[in-house]
């Protein structure tokens, strides 16, 4: 599939979750556009694509970072809102906000696009064989689950 990963990390923590979600998905044959969405996203925008994978950190109590937002709204103005089957969602967060908020921005953003995959939560930067296990599983099933939305539906191409 053709995936754009787009991310957004104020400290780095969601851009390594990011760069290691992009390396799975290379290793198992995909083609990977990584984008920080505090670039310029006309380019990647520009691409025919199968999958939108987005990774966010969380603001306060909860919130999505302005310039997630601010992606979001130029994506609808530009190719318009992907189906919620085509686009999935990771994040990290701190549980010490407690669970009404960890990874807060992550669940918006899944609710906002009817996303029906798992959301992937990693507390901080990824460490350890724990970590990565959930990094390669969640990439792994999410990608199964939508290469099997759009052999349903040809019509879901173009995340
Ligand atoms: C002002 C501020 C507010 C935060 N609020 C939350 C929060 O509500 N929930 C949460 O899980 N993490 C919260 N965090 C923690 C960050 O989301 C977390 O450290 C994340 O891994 C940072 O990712 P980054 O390094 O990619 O920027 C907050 C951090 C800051 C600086």
């Amino acid at each position: 599939m053709r995936i754009l990963l787009a991310y957004a990390s104020l400290s780095g923590n969601t851009r390594e979750v990011a760069r290691r979600v992009a390396a799975r998905c290379q290793a198992t044959g995909h083609s990977l556009q990584l984008l920080d969405v505090d670039g310029d996203a006309t380019a990647a925008l520009a691409q025919p694509r199968d999958a939108l994978l987005l990774g966010c950190w969380t603001d306060n109590a909860g919130r999505t970072p302005a310039e997630m937002k601010a992606f979001v709204a130029t994506l609808r103005d530009s190719a318009g809102l992907p189906p919620g089957p085509g686009v999935a969602v990771f994040g990290t967060g701190e549980t010490q906000w407690g669970p009404e908020y960890y990874c807060g921005a992550a669940h918006r953003l899944a609710r906002f696009f009817g996303s029906p995959h798992p959301v992937l939560q990693i507390e901080q930067m990824p460490h350890g064989q724990a970590d990565t296990h959930a990094i390669h599983q969640w990439t792994d099933t999410v990608l199964a689950r939508i290469e099997t939305a759009i052999h349903a539906d040809p019509a879901r191409r173009h995340a």
